[in-house]
């Protein structure tokens, strides 16, 4: 028999077995493709339409870390309906935030880009792209920059004066203060400074400022299930989006009225003069019609610059007085080191003035303290959420378009194939000639990675290093530590609390003793 094809006279058989070949070599070419596909990740079995959510518990760090040692460095999790990847190594986390960081550039979305931060109008929740780069590049260059950084530096040390000042009184009085506060008044204060020209804690402190402020930090660290749930979004369970929205209106009718009194040249709430601050130099560029990208209907607005203030407040305060309140707590259950820290100081600075900025760079071991602490605790031990925006392969792992990306910083800085006696409090192991001589905090070593890496790193790494480090420094300086009648310091309590930021579950309380010469503490 015979068959007629395109006007060609082929035998059927030879027609037949053509076809049955390419049918078999396209079914072949088919399986090979379905299996060069990489599987996707393990990860454990989770509840329906929860996910995994009713596993986590209040440590969310410390679960995931838990779950990494089962199933490997990268974990695959149902929050809900999102899919989520989590980073347990520092090569993982290297894969993810070097090697296809351009593919987790932007954050997932949730209610508190939404609701606070003026529909993510804002840096932290801004989607990838030329808006965010230009907002970013507003702060680098006007608070983040060296030069601005130094221009700025006074507000940072006349806190810390004035945070010595408060704990000189303390110590007159005999009672113990709780070490946290005190850093986190000197931390938001001098940011809040810098950016607005205002005092949010003590003395000139505007009253509505500092409850707004305290209630924005507490908000945007609590975890919304209806972020995860949309059959539960509207509900709101845990009223978040109802406090969020109040809070909300509130943040904004205020920083109208600071911007309003601003214009005017009224002095109602401003305590400075206000130059040379943040909000007047964002307020200078609203009325040059300033654009952020280039474009003529891209004009920085009113809007944006309370979305960015807003920024500094949420992710610049307590991420700061944490660490020093843990450095602290770190020091008493360690006092050979305190007294080496006190020694250095003692040296590089004297006993007849406080701490400088200037002085830092020369504070070797103290700077290697400040490495050590932000290895054992981390401020957001989960670093900030990242989201894929197009598929790729991980670690041989199929990672889709979509997923959610958590980086476990706070369980990589514990693994032991990376940090000899990990949970050892051990600051020599940053000096010369130590394991890890060269390894800092910005971004390049995966292994330590507090301020997290790549595109979207921590805007404002550079100041809170430094807030840290002079405030820590400072309270070392000027004060011996002594934990209240009946605490011992190798007992000391190092619990951490329920939160997405890292908090002591027991805030430390602690005697500050005077340990410089009087004319010292002779602050105006
Ligand atoms: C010292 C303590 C601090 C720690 C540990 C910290 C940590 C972080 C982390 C882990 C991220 C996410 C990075 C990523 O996605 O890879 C982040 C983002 C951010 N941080 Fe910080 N931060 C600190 C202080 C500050 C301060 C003082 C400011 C501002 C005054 C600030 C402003 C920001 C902003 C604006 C972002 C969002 C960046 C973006 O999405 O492009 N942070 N921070």
């Amino acid at each position: 028999m015979r068959s007629e094809l395109a006007g060609m006279d082929i035998p059927l058989p030879l027609l037949l077995s053509t076809l049955a070949i390419s049918a078999t070599i396209c079914y072949v070419l088919f399986r090979a493709g379905k299996r060069r596909r990489a599987p996707l990740p393990p990860g454990p079995r989770g509840w329906p339409v929860l996910g995994n959510l009713p596993q986590l518990g209040g440590k969310m760090h410390q679960t995931l870390h838990e779950m990494t040692k089962v199933y490997g460095p990268v974990l695959r999790l149902r929050f809900g309906s999102s899919v989520v990847v989590v980073a347990g190594s520092a090569a993982v986390a290297e894969q993810f935030l070097r090697t296809h960081d351009a593919k987790f550039s932007s954050r997932p979305p949730n209610s508190g880009g939404e609701h606070m931060a003026y529909n993510y109008q804002d840096v932290v929740f801004a989607p990838y792209g030329p808006r965010w780069r230009a907002m970013r590049k507003v702060c680098a260059v006007n608070i983040f920059s060296a030069r601005a950084l130094d221009d700025l530096r006074g507000f940072r040390e006349r806190e810390a004066a004035l945070m010595v000042r408060s704990l000189v009184d303390a110590a007159k009085a005999r009672v113990p203060v709780a070490v946290g506060k005190a850093a986190n008044v000197c931390t938001t204060n001098g940011l809040s400074r810098a950016a607005v020209g205002l005092r949010v804690f003590g003395s000139g402190g505007a009253r509505d400022f500092k409850e707004i402020v305290l209630e924005v930090m507490e908000v945007g660290g609590v975890l919304n299930v209806g972020d995860f749930v949309p059959a539960l979004r509207w509900l709101d369970p845990q009223g978040v989006v109802a406090r969020m929205k109040k809070l909300h209106r509130r943040f904004d009718d205020m920083m109208n009225r600071i911007i309003a009194e601003r214009r005017t040249g009224a002095k109602t709430t401003v305590v400075e003069e206000g130059k040379g601050d943040l909000l007047g130099l964002l307020l200078a560029m609203v009325q040059e019609d300033k654009s952020l990208t280039g474009g003529e209907e891209d004009k920085i607005t009113d809007t944006d610059v309370k979305a960015l203030i807003l920024n500094l407040f949420v992710a610049g305060t307590e991420t700061t007085s944490s660490i020093v309140e843990w450095a602290v707590a770190e020091l008493i259950r360690h006092p050979d080191i305190l007294k080496q820290a006190q020694e250095e100081l003692d040296a590089v600075v004297g006993c007849d003035r406080l701490v400088s900025e200037s002085d830092l760079p020369r504070l070797t071991f103290f700077n290697a303290i400040i490495k050590e602490t932000f290895r054992l605790h981390p401020s957001t031990p989960l670093s900030l959420p990242r989201m894929a925006s197009e598929e790729c392969e991980v670690a041989g792992y199929h990672i889709p378009r979509g997923t959610e990306l958590l980086v476990n910083v706070w369980g990589i800085a514990r693994d032991p194939a990376l940090w000899p006696d990990p949970l050892e409090y051990q600051p020599a192991r940053f000096l010369p000639g130590g394991s890890h001589e060269n390894v800092d905090l910005k971004g390049g070593d995966f292994g330590l990675i507090p301020f997290g890496a790549g595109r979207r790193i921590c805007a404002g790494l550079s100041w809170g290093l430094r807030m840290v480090t002079v405030t820590t420094a400072t309270l070392v300086h000027s004060f011996d530590w002594e934990l209240p009648a009946g605490q011992m310091p190798d007992k000391l309590n190092m619990e951490e609390a329920f939160s997405l930021l890292l908090q002591r579950a027991v805030p430390l309380m602690a005697h500050p003793v005077p340990r410089l010469l009087p004319s010292a503490y002779e602050i105006a």
